[in-house]
């Protein structure tokens, strides 16, 4: 940790990435940085001649990147991030900005303006912190931007459309890349090279231990750091999680700094909690001789360890319908709660007091009420309700995740162990009664109509006329494909057992653009016909060698410009970034003969039936989405 003691102090918290880019992904992973990608969908189509200087507007650009995923991930999650980070890096030549090319004539327009000349290039970054208050975000934005100074040599027309057909230009501001091919351009380079590959590294670590490292008190007004301070100074410093690394209080303290108008009692004050806490200033010993620092708790083992108190007082909350008792209700009392659903006080009382902690109740004086979040994801009846998900986890997939260390040792699913019964088909097990397989299907539901939009909306599908979603369940997702493409009709195919019992599942309401519904097997039977086939949590469940007979089935009837729109949790292709995947991998092991895939895996399958062009979208939802057409 001596080299990255700043980028420590992100360690276990939810760092998200607000960017598509792979370069700044592959620069913050090279440093150690774990994070999530969500890219943002905030368009760059700011007005530049409102902004005084260029960087002004790559530094706004970037911020509203970052916000934007902050808000929809604060909407759309129970769990907001802790720290979102946004980006934006544009050239300027004589006074213009240059962004991404449109086509290949702007980036010989770009190139031909840079050729001979110096340039700029300037990356605005945010770095935003999150918090939620009453279910309202609140953000601490701070933003920041970098220059290199870059020459290109002179161009001739030759080498610049040589260079414009690599395909290198098109998704790089200036219509080039100085890591590759675009290297070959440049005379020189003056300042922060990552800066111009997209994130300026040195500055993003200043800002960080400027954040979470404020100076001593006796230079507190000279508050910006030259330099990242140095390792010597950081071996003096937690790494922990300890109350007084959090960010709130340093930024408090920052801010104070920058007013300049806090009475030194302020910042005294500020500074005797924090040494005394911390051992920033003065690293202090217990009686054993260990420094408080060598002390730190281990807080993210912590949090795991006791990861399943958690997810269990969800269960049984959920099990319980406490949050259906409390819908549209004021505060009630724990006792008026145990009396109404039948339990013990001491015991309910506990698990309120514990669902208040967790941010699922809110507590007051005159007893427990639901949170928003509550009231739409943990009720049974909300449009949005995650309860049959819930439940199903409690049910189904706990008894299962029980038998993980026989799963890892045998390298198979653990239905027998689980359940008592082998199941020879997936499927058979969900549908061996009503009850199970209503459990089964409104779990699929929750969580088909919470990212239906997402999926429904990673791709503009309007070329397709025709769509057929494949073990498409209860239609959540063709619902929302018809309300978003008019045109499209959808056809759902999914077992008869399914199929039977889907209409506890329909919108009620206005009438909404039909879906058809198919029964079948899709191993066996005659696909109905479309241009589009939807595979929405299917290939998860199958080995690679059910996954090629399904794809060759499609690809049979599959004409040239059709396509297969897959939405599945993608693993970054090293397989060790995006922990809530592979823990859904592991799920997989304990319940199916499938697997959580990478996009290079993916790609992989889909290539050897024909399906090219393979498209791949980190939504930030629960769900990612690929997109392939057939060549
Ligand atoms: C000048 C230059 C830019 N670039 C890249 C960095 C950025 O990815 C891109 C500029 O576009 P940006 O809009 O900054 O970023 P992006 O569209 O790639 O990703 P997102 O908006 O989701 O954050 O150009 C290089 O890779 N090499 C270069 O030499």
């Amino acid at each position: 940790m001596l080299l990255n003691p700043v980028l420590g102090k992100l360690v276990g918290k939810r760092v998200v990435l607000a960017s598509a880019s792979p370069r700044r992904q592959e620069i913050l992973t090279n440093v150690g940085l774990r994070f999530e990608v969500v890219p943002s969908w905030f368009k760059e189509t700011l007005e530049k001649s409102l902004f005084a200087a260029p960087y002004e507007y790559a530094m706004e650009t970037a911020k509203q990147k970052a916000l934007e995923v902050a808000n929809r991930m604060h909407v759309k999650h129970l769990r907001t991030p802790d720290v979102v980070i946004g980006a934006d890096t544009i050239v300027t030549v004589d006074e213009q900005i240059l962004e991404k090319p449109v086509d290949k004539q702007d980036a010989y327009r770009m190139l031909s303006r840079l050729s001979g000349k110096e340039h700029s290039v300037f990356t605005g970054v945010a770095i935003i912190h999150c918090s939620s208050k009453d279910n309202q975000l609140e953000t601490d934005v701070t933003n920041f931007y970098e220059e290199t100074k870059v020459k290109f040599s002179d161009l001739s027309e030759e080498l610049l459309w040589e260079y414009i057909h690599s395909g290198e230009p098109m998704d790089k501001a200036g219509g080039y890349g100085i890591q590759a091919l675009g290297g070959m351009l440049v005379e020189y380079v003056h300042g922060d090279f990552l800066n111009v590959v997209g994130f300026p590294l040195n500055h993003f670590c200043k800002k960080l231990a400027e954040l979470y490292y404020p100076p001593p008190k006796h230079n507190i007004q000279h508050k910006k750091y030259d330099s990242i301070p140095s390792v010597d100074t950081f071996e003096n410093l937690s790494d922990g999680e300890s109350e007084s690394s959090n960010f709130t209080e340093h930024k408090a303290a920052s801010k104070l700094d920058n007013s300049g108008m806090c009475s030194s009692g302020a910042i005294y004050n500020y500074e005797n909690s924090s040494s005394v806490r911390t051992g920033f200033m003065v690293p202090l010993e217990n009686q054993s001789g260990v420094s408080e620092s060598a002390a730190k708790l281990p807080s993210k083992i912590l949090e795991l360890m006791d990861g399943f108190r958690a997810s269990k007082a969800l269960f049984v909350a959920c099990k319980l319908k406490i949050f259906d008792h409390l819908k549209d209700k004021g505060p009630l009392k724990a006792v008026d709660i145990a009396n109404e659903i039948g339990t013990s006080v001491c015991g309910t009382e506990r698990l309120l007091d514990a669902c208040a902690a967790l941010g699922l109740l809110e507590k007051t004086s005159q007893g427990y009420r639901n949170t928003d979040s509550a009231n739409t994801y943990l009720t049974s009846d909300g449009e949005y309700s995650l309860h049959g998900y819930i439940i199903h986890s409690n049910d189904h997939v706990w008894p299962l995740f029980t038998n993980l260390e026989s799963a890892v040792k045998e390298g198979s699913r653990q239905n027998h162990r689980a359940f008592g019964r082998k199941a020879e088909d997936l499927f058979k097990d969900y549908y061996h009664s009503w009850e199970v397989k209503q459990r089964f299907m409104a779990a699929m539901h929750s969580i088909a109509h919470l990212t239906a939009r997402d999926v429904a909306t990673a791709f503009d599908l309007s070329q397709f006329k025709s769509a057929c979603d494949l073990g498409g369940c209860t239609g959540a997702l063709a619902h929302e494909l018809v309300q978003i493409y008019p045109n499209l009709k959808v056809t759902v195919f999914d077992l008869p057992e399914v199929i039977a019992n889907i209409s506890y599942f329909q919108p009620s309401g206005q009438c909404t653009a039909p879906v058809t519904f198919v029964s079948g097997d899709f191993f066996k039977d005659n696909l109905p016909e479309a241009d589009l086939y939807i595979l929405s949590r299917v290939l998860h469940d199958w080995s690679d060698e059910k996954i090629h007979v399904l794809l060759s089935k499609i690809s049979a009837v599959c004409k040239p410009g059709c396509g297969i729109l897959l939405a599945e949790m993608v693993l970054d292709d090293e397989k060790k970034n995006r922990s809530t995947a592979l823990l859904q991998s592991l799920n997989m092991l304990v319940q199916t003969e499938g697997k959580e895939r990478s996009g290079s895996e993916y790609r992989g399958l889909l290539e050897q039936h024909g399906f090219t062009n393979v498209k791949i979208r980190l939504t930030g939802n629960l769900l990612d989405v690929i997109l392939c057409v057939k060549t």
